[in-house]
């Protein structure tokens, strides 16, 4: 990395001030209109200047250039929130290690970041508009160095796992069981970016359908998305023996040990997994809450594990379903899983854990909202969650 003219992140932790803050978010707002041309100027400049970065990116830059966006707009969304600011920046540093990202990396990215974002504001930027800039990236790179230092004495930046068995479910959905070569931990809910060896460097998030088991194994549930390199070559390509890589666990949507309330799970499509994974989570701590599962799919058919969670309600007799299908006639519930929450309920007292597809989760959480459940009671995971974006 060439030692010229970058930004030197400052090391100073003070939270920014109101000022700052406003300057920060005015900026942005001003260049907002601009989002697609940043993105790309900023990382058409950051390999102009830093060539030997480029090998650290996929081939292919366009998700790329989307998940940039959606960081940058999450920071600056809780800029004024240190805490969440501090959880969302350690994530993401701990997540970058499995990139190879380095600290050197740091001042380059902000050198060219900053010169974007001066570039599209024109003559809006000022020079205390710089400033608060620069501060508020120092206070961003700091925390995600630390937080991917100390990851690193801890544990890897990425695990090998090698395919052990893989069943298709029909309609391009299959299940996909990996052993990684070292122990994983992780909480039932939870997702895991992975990288295939056909796509190198591109990183897709997949929730886990299992909740820890003792031979260390996870299951995927993944709908080849046309179009969607890494599903399809999960779905198509990958056989067992074949490795591929887990990034380290990510997400919120985990069950509250010292809580026992009803518990209500809503699952659109391959959104199944992370419930099923909560379901059986339930049923390791010993079946302490009633859980009321809602399944939907598009057609009948597309309802692949309604078997599966059927078996399960026979075994536990905590555990209610009802499967809906949204495009088809069949004997049974119709409607998309929105529609079909309203009829029932009441669920104010229930925590609910929503996963499926983001309008889904969407319009659940409105019909929830309405209908009087606590919005601190109901889970998901959050919008720019690359598990509920990227295929
Ligand atoms: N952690 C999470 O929240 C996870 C999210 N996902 C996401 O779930 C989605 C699953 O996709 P598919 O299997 O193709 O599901 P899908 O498109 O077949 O939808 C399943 C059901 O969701 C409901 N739904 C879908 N679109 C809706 C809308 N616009 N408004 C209201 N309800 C709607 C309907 O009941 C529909 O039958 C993907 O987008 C994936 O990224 C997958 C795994 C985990």
């Amino acid at each position: 990395m060439p030692a010229q003219a970058a930004v030197e992140p400052e090391t100073a932790e003070a939270p920014l001030s109101d000022r700052e803050i406003e300057l920060i978010r005015t900026s942005l707002s001003v260049v907002e209109p601009f989002a697609g041309e940043i993105t790309v100027y900023f990382y058409a400049t950051l390999f102009a200047r830093y060539p030997e970065v480029r090998a650290m990116f996929p081939h292919g830059m366009d998700d790329q250039r989307d998940r940039l966006l959606r960081a940058l707009l999450r920071i600056v969304d809780l800029v004024d929130d240190p805490e969440s600011l501090v959880r969302f920046c350690g994530h993401l540093g701990r997540d970058h290690r499995k990139f190879g990202t380095l600290p050197a990396h740091f001042p380059a990215v902000g050198e060219c970041l900053l010169d974007t974002l001066a570039r599209y504001a024109g003559v809006a930027w000022t020079p205390e508009i710089a400033a608060a800039w620069t501060k508020a990236y120092g206070v961003v790179s700091q925390v995600m160095i630390s937080a991917a230092e100390e990851d690193e004495a801890v544990r890897p930046a990425v695990w090998p796992a090698t395919v052990v068995d893989r069943v298709s479910r029909g309609h391009g959905i299959t299940e996909i069981t990996v052993r990684p070569h070292i122990a994983y931990e992780y909480a039932a809910g939870q997702y895991v970016s992975v990288e295939t060896p056909w796509w190198p460097r591109r990183w897709r998030y997949y929730s886990v359908a299992n909740a820890p088991r003792e031979d260390g194994t996870l299951t995927f549930h993944v709908r080849a998305v046309p179009g969607g390199s890494v599903s399809e070559a999960l779905v198509h390509r990958a056989a067992v023996g074949d490795v591929i890589q887990l990034g380290p666990p990510m997400g919120d949507m985990v069950l509250d040990a010292a809580d026992h309330s009803d518990l209500l799970f809503v699952a659109g499509g391959t959104g199944l997994a992370p419930i099923r994974a909560l379901i059986e989570e339930v049923a390791r701590r010993g079946g302490r809450h009633q859980v009321e599962l809602f399944l939907g799919a598009r057609t009948g058919a597309e309802l692949y594990g309604v078997d599966d969670m059927l078996r399960m309600a026979q075994r536990h007799h905590w555990l209610t379903i009802r499967g809906a299908v949204s495009h088809e006639h069949i004997p049974g519930i119709r409607g998309s899983l929105p529609d079909v929450l309203a009829e029932y309920g009441p669920w104010y007292e229930h925590d609910v854990f929503l996963s499926g597809p983001v309008q889904m989760i969407v319009s659940a959480r409105e019909t929830l909202t309405l209908k009087g459940t606590p919005s601190h009671r109901i889970h998901h995971d959050p919008f720019d969650t690359p598990v509920l974006s990227t295929p």
